[in-house]
């Protein structure tokens, strides 16, 4: 049996010395973000960790642009994004799905419409093409007898799938995941991340994940960057166990102590096998 390095793929991901600064409600200002400079390649699973108001969130937001950086550059799939006008973003952003901590759900439409939400805003698909897609997509995530439920009958887990399908509708090649399992419970944390794992492998789709929890991005990552006071601290790759072994790592272990981790359930995409 010879294992052979997988070859690294190209950067999907491109910012390039970007900054945030919110203002303050009694005057002055905050730097959210300050000149980071971040690549994500293709296929990869990225993971940002970091402690409470680090900027973790706001970094994840400048890839999709639902925060405008101050300054610097973000670039998605060959598109500068910081370079588009609203009409064009608008139309970018269908590269780029998201989820969030509370699955920000339509309460009051059904399973179905809510993954049928962002293909009908778009436009260009017919009625059958749009019942087709979001059938295939509440498939993928294991929720295909559930279309005509609505989001108060489900599960946390459930409404994060549904979250999941309506951000893949579209057929995006990026994920976005801000604290995605922070509102589940172990075992449906476990279940959920390797729903991540199979769109990532099954899909190419490229995720990156915000999380203080470090059996979170053990078990899914392949690299992580560490977020300190608006700036990326440390960035390395994963195999399983690293992140303990970090300064911060120990820190959060300590803090938080990590649930079992679901790393050796999921296989972990390092190295290409030929038997
Ligand atoms: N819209 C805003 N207006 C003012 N300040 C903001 C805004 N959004 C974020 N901040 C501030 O920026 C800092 C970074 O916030 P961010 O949400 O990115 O941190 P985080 O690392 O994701 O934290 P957490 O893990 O608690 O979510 C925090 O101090 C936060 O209060």
């Amino acid at each position: 049996m010879t294992i052979t390095p997988q070859v690294p793929r190209a950067p999907l991901i491109q910012i390039r010395g970007a900054s945030k600064t919110f203002a303050l409600p009694k005057g002055g200002q905050f730097h959210a973000v300050k000149n980071v400079s971040l690549e994500v390649r293709e296929g990869e699973i990225f993971g940002l960790i970091g402690k409470s108001g680090a900027g973790k969130s706001t970094l994840l937001r400048l890839i999709n642009l639902l925060e405008q950086p101050d300054s610097g550059s973000v670039t998605v799939d060959g598109r500068e994004l910081t370079a588009l006008g609203k009409r064009e973003l608008r139309a970018a952003r269908q590269n780029i799905g998201m989820i969030f901590q509370q699955f920000n759900l339509l309460q009051n439409a059904s399973v179905f419409d809510n993954v049928a939400f962002p293909l009908r805003i778009h436009g260009g698909r017919s009625k059958e093409q749009i019942a087709a897609r979001v059938r295939d997509c509440l498939e993928l995530v294991e929720l295909g007898g559930k279309a005509e439920s609505y989001p108060a009958q489900l599960s946390g887990g459930q409404k994060q799938r549904v979250a999941i399908a309506r951000a893949l509708a579209s057929g995006p090649a990026v994920l976005l995941c801000d604290e995605p399992t922070s509102a589940l419970d172990a075992e449906t944390t476990r279940a959920l991340l390797a729903t991540l794992k199979d769109i990532n492998q099954r899909l190419d789709v490229t995720i990156v994940i915000v999380s203080h929890e470090l059996s979170v991005l053990d078990a899914i990552c392949d690299r992580v960057a560490v977020i300190e006071d608006g700036a990326i601290a440390e960035e390395f790759a994963l195999t399983g166990g690293e992140m303990r072994k970090t300064a911060l790592g120990r820190e959060l272990a300590s803090l938080r102590p990590a649930a079992a981790s679901p790393s050796a359930a999921i296989a972990p995409r390092k190295e290409t096998v030929h038997a």
